[in-house]
């Protein structure tokens, strides 16, 4: 199986754990792409009842493209599950999400659900964090200071730039700034410093917040339980 394959297998996977009447948090990216098209295929076939939370503009498109009711956070009272990709996601199951820029809205919703799933093809997990470069949603007003204080911080900064030179632009019409790290041994240590910066929104460390991962293997999908 190539790797568009097994993201389709726990994007499939994934959608087992649905149920009905649930309020469901749809995060963002390719392998989530997947479960979406499996939500779909569920509403339409089983008429399955869900309210869907979007993580980004795509995926409420994309969902409501294929009938899923989609409501804005502030529209509900919780969220029973959230299914997420994710970056990397070391031995501890802290993880990097923000490669497709939505991280900001996808932590929004993940810390008000009550449990969260990310589903992933193997090449996702790692013994360490970094090697993915961390993503920084940043207030564009004064970012390229904010961009020279992560620079003198040695945490080699990057705008992340379109093919024509342009800012990528969040749902939420922020910058990302992405951190080339290689390694990160402290990773709570790294957020708390992130977070004391003026001017970054939110960084692409979630740390602690993942209850279940389904990892795509060669052999069928892998469930690892992170937390209760
Ligand atoms: O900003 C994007 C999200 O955090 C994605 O969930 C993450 O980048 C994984 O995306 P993909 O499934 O495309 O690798």
């Amino acid at each position: 199986m190539d790797q568009n394959a097994l993201k389709a297998l726990v994007g499939q996977e994934a959608v087992k754990y649905v149920e009905d009447g649930m309020i469901l948090g749809i995060g963002t990216g390719s392998t989530v792409r997947y479960m979406i098209d499996a939500l779909g295929e569920r509403v339409a076939k089983e008429g399955l009842h869900i309210v869907g939370v979007a993580t980004s503009d795509r995926s409420a498109k994309q969902a409501e493209s294929l009938g899923i009711t989609i409501k804005q956070l502030d529209q509900v009272d919780h969220i029973d599950l959230t299914i997420d990709g994710a970056d990397e996601i070391d031995d501890n199951f802290q993880g990097i999400k923000g490669g497709g820029a939505a991280h900001l809205w996808e932590k929004i919703v993940a810390i008000n659900s009550t449990k969260n799933m990310w589903i992933v093809d193997e090449s996702k997990l790692v013994h360490h964090l970094g090697k993915f470069p961390l993503p920084l949603e940043v207030i564009p007003f004064g970012s390229t200071h904010v961009l020279e204080k992560l620079d003198g911080m040695g945490l080699h900064p990057e705008f992340r730039m379109t093919e024509d030179g342009h800012h990528v632009l969040t749902d939420s019409k922020n910058y990302i700034i992405d951190l080339h790290l290689g390694r990160i041994d402290h990773p709570h240590e790294l957020a708390n410093t992130l977070n004391g910066i003026v001017g970054v929104v939110e960084h692409g460390l979630f740390l602690d917040l993942v209850n279940t991962v389904i990892v795509g293997r060669q052999d069928g999908p892998e469930v690892l339980n992170a937390r209760d």
